[in-house]
Formats: C-alpha cells, sequence, structure tokens
C-alpha cells in the first residue's frame, strides 16, 4: 500500500439493514496518499462502504479505523461527493464552492475569497457568478468538486460522480481530478461502475462480489505509470491486460447479480 499512513481501514465490516445482510465481510486499507476505486455490480454495498467511512452507518461487526483510531460518531476528516451534486440553486458558484466554509463559521466573504482559485483550479475561472442552471452537467461537476475539495478533508470519497457525463466530458473529469490529486494527494476512495474509470484514475481497484452478503474478491495494484495520459491510456497493452485481469473477477459477479436479478 502507498502512503505511509493507513487513513482508512474496514477489518471484517458486515452490514446490516434490519435482517437483511447487505455486505457480509468487507476488508478494505487505503494510504494517506492513496486512490482506490472500488467496482461491484449493482446493490453490492459500494456505497453503503462509503457510508462506513463516512459514520453515517455503524457495522453490525467488524472494525472501522481511520488513521489508526477505531471511528466513533461522524469523519470529521472525510469529504463527500455524491453522483448527484446537491449545488444550491439559489446559490452563485462561488457561493456553492464556499459553503462548507460558510457552515464552518467563516463570513460569506472570506468563503468567496478562498472560492474563486478553487473554481480557477476546476477550469471555472470567469463562472463565479453563474447559478447551477447557467452552467452545463460537467461545470457543475467541476463546482461539486471544489466543493469538496476546498474543505481540504484527508480523506476524499467520490460516489459515481461523473456517472451522469458523457464520455468526453467524462474524460474531462478524470484529467482535472488527477491533476488536482496529483497536485497535492489526498487518500481518495473512488466508487464506479465504469471499470475504464476505475483502472484510468486508481492506484488500485478494489472488486466487491454480487451481493446480498457481498465481500471484497479482488484488490489489483494498478502498475500504470503517473502521471496519466487519460486518453491515450486505454490503448495501450498494459492498459488492456489490467482490464482483462480485473474483468475475470467482476465481470462473474456482474453474471451472478444479472442471475438473482431477473
Ligand atoms: N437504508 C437501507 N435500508 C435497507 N436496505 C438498504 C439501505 N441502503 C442500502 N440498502 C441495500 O443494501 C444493498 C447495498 O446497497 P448500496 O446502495 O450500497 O449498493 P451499491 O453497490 O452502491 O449499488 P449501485 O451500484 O446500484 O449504486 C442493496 O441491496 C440495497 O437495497
Amino acid at each position: 500500500m502507498e502512503g505511509h499512513a493507513t487513513a482508512v481501514d474496514l477489518r471484517d465490516v458486515m452490514i446490516r439493514f434490519g435482517e437483511f445482510t447487505a455486505v457480509k465481510s468487507m476488508d478494505l486499507t487505503v494510504g494517506e496518499t492513496e486512490f482506490v476505486a472500488v467496482v461491484g455490480p449493482t446493490g453490492c454495498g459500494k456505497s453503503t462502504i462509503l457510508n462506513t467511512v463516512t459514520g453515517l452507518l455503524k457495522p453490525a461487526a467488524g472494525d472501522v479505523r481511520i488513521f489508526g483510531k477505531p471511528l466513533a460518531g461522524l469523519n470529521d476528516q472525510s469529504g463527500y461527493m455524491l453522483q448527484q451534486e446537491g449545488l444550491l440553486p439559489w446559490k452563485t458558484a462561488q457561493d456553492n464552492v464556499g459553503l462548507g466554509l460558510v457552515f464552518q463559521g467563516r463570513s460569506v466573504e472570506e468563503a468567496r475569497e478562498r472560492a474563486r482559485p478553487w473554481l480557477a483550479k476546476v477550469g471555472l475561472r470567469g463562472f463565479e457568478e453563474r447559478y447551477p442552471h447557467q452552467l452545463s452537467g460537467g461545470q457543475r461537476k467541476r463546482v461539486a468538486m471544489a466543493q469538496t475539495l476546498i474543505m481540504e478533508p484527508r480523506i476524499v470519497l467520490m460516489d459515481e460522480p461523473f456517472s451522469a457525463l458523457d464520455v468526453h466530458t467524462r474524460r474531462l473529469m478524470h484529467r482535472i481530478l488527477l491533476d488536482l490529486w496529483q497536485a497535492d494527494r489526498r487518500s481518495l476512495i473512488f466508487i464506479t461502475h465504469d471499470l475504464d474509470e476505475a483502472i484510468t484514475l486508481a492506484d488500485r481497484v478494489v472488486v466487491m462480489s454480487a451481493g446480498p452478503a457481498s465481500r471484497m474478491v479482488g484488490d489489483v495494484r494498478i502498475t500504470l505509470p503517473r502521471p496519466r495520459d487519460v486518453s491515450a491510456l486505454q490503448t495501450t497493452d498494459e492498459f488492456v491486460a489490467l482490464y482483462r485481469e480485473i474483468w475475470s473477477l467482476l465481470g462473474a459477479e456482474v453474471e451472478k447479480s444479472y442471475a438473482t436479478q431477473k
């Protein structure tokens, strides 16, 4: 594992909703500068795992440690970016980016001051005064990304953040995310259905089995050198070999999941 310290350490975690066992036994470790993607069939418990890392869900069994300490209550070291970006429609891009700072008690002026360079970092200089409905889907995602990262969480959690975007915009988002992450490496857990996306971005791809009662079935190190050229990468022999290796694990689980949902 990369990174000197372990940021997230889930050991034999079981998550239940009443009588329903969503996750039977999950082990997941993520280093403090490591980018880990989690893939698995629909309903296997990927979001459930992220919610466990945030402290929103309590495991029925097992251990959750954040930077070595057992997680009690909410994880105040994590920042969460969801699939639905949740921008406030009545606030401008810069006020949406600064929202977390205002919640923390900073003045609106200070929040705006600090939001502006973040908008520039995600390529939205000049868009400060736009409202969410005046932005494209990809631009709204960039605002949401800045809104998460401005808080400088030590652990960044992303739940299918780009799944609603077209393939070109998604690739642009990959480039922006990798540039930001490489400039200031954090522990990052990225949930996706898209194996190309997982391999393009991550240091490791963790594969979960079909649910219910899912578990980890694979943990593959992505040896592709960084910095990565997201447009050229996917046709390289190394990428294709990694895709095959991981799909040999994931494909079987996806088939199982189809079989139970027919
Ligand atoms: N609050 C809840 N109450 C009951 N069951 C739940 C709850 N939240 C999730 N589940 C169930 O737990 C399982 C895992 O859900 P989760 O949303 O984590 O899956 P996922 O892998 O993120 O799915 P997808 O890929 O479709 O987004 C599913 O069977 C889901 O129906």
